[in-house]
């Protein structure tokens, strides 16, 4: 277990207790701030969302878990109720601090059950990344993802191929990487700056018609500033198209993938 890079992150994130569950205690102290992209609409970045203790509980659950086979995996996916118990205190931690609400978030999708019953974690070391692309089809409109442990630049793009929300679902062979574009080099149009802790929200425009990427470098640029990563953790929140419920296990194998 000491030689798992994620639980030693994890162990120099601060003061934190992996033994206990998490708890909702330090939301007294979190000052969550909302804030509404000016130029793409549906995206909202909320920060202070999650403390730095919290996440270290989260982090040791995954760690527990052992949901990156040990830092060897870097993408794994839950579905379904089950999986996503652990993940139900999240919900709460949106509902409490209003990222779900009026106006970030729209009552057409905050108000369906459940909420969420897909997830993907994702690992990122310094120099890792995520190609531009729009979600996939096959989940619903209203997406989160939540970042834990270190900071990263996230990238938003006019998307090549928008997705429609009736479109229909992707081939039953296709894989994860099918909602991203050709590897062609494109300036992004914005940057945002994913901070530990934060969420950010996606609906309508930003889900459908905006690619959002992580580049693979092991800088960001912050002001005029190049700024090292450190080891971060995503978690994405979806609901599935109950469509999509109806393809077949092939396509949708619980349990772990790779972004590589
Ligand atoms: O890791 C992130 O912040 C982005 C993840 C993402 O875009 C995805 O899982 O579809
Ligand atoms: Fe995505």
């Amino acid at each position: 277990m000491e030689t798992d890079p994620i639980y030693q992150s994890i162990m120099e994130s601060g003061d934190n207790c992996p033994d206990e569950p998490v708890s909702v205690a330090s939301e007294d102290v979190l000052r969550p701030h909302h804030d509404q992209h000016p130029h793409i609409s549906g995206l909202c970045l909320h920060s202070h969302v999650i403390s730095q203790a919290d996440q270290a509980k989260l982090m040791a659950q995954i760690t527990e878990k052992n949901i990156f086979k040990a830092g060897k995996q870097n993408q794994a996916m839950c579905f379904g109720e089950r999986d996503l118990a652990w993940l139900l205190w999240l919900e709460k931690r949106m509902w409490d601090s209003d990222v779900l609400s009026e106006p970030y978030c729209g009552a057409t999708w905050t108000d369906r059950t459940p909420l969420f019953d897909q997830s993907i974690m994702n690992l990122y070391y310094p120099g890792d990344g995520i190609k531009p692309h729009v979600d996939l089809a096959r989940f619903e409109d209203g997406i989160v993802i939540i970042s834990l442990l270190s900071a990263i630049n996230m990238d938003f793009y006019p998307a090549m191929h928008p997705v429609l929300a009736e479109d229909p679902l992707e081939d039953a062979n296709a894989t994860l990487v099918s909602g991203h574009s050709q590897e062609i080099d494109r300036r992004p149009s914005f940057t945002i700056r994913l901070e530990p802790g934060s969420v950010i929200t996606m609906q309508g425009p930003a889900r459908y018609e905006w690619e959002h990427g992580i580049q693979e470098i092991a800088q960001d640029l912050v002001g005029d500033e190049w700024v090292r990563r450190k080891i971060r953790v995503s978690i994405t929140l979806r609901k599935m198209r109950m469509d999509a419920w109806d393809v077949g296990p092939k396509v949708f194998d619980n349990g772990v993938a790779d972004r590589r």
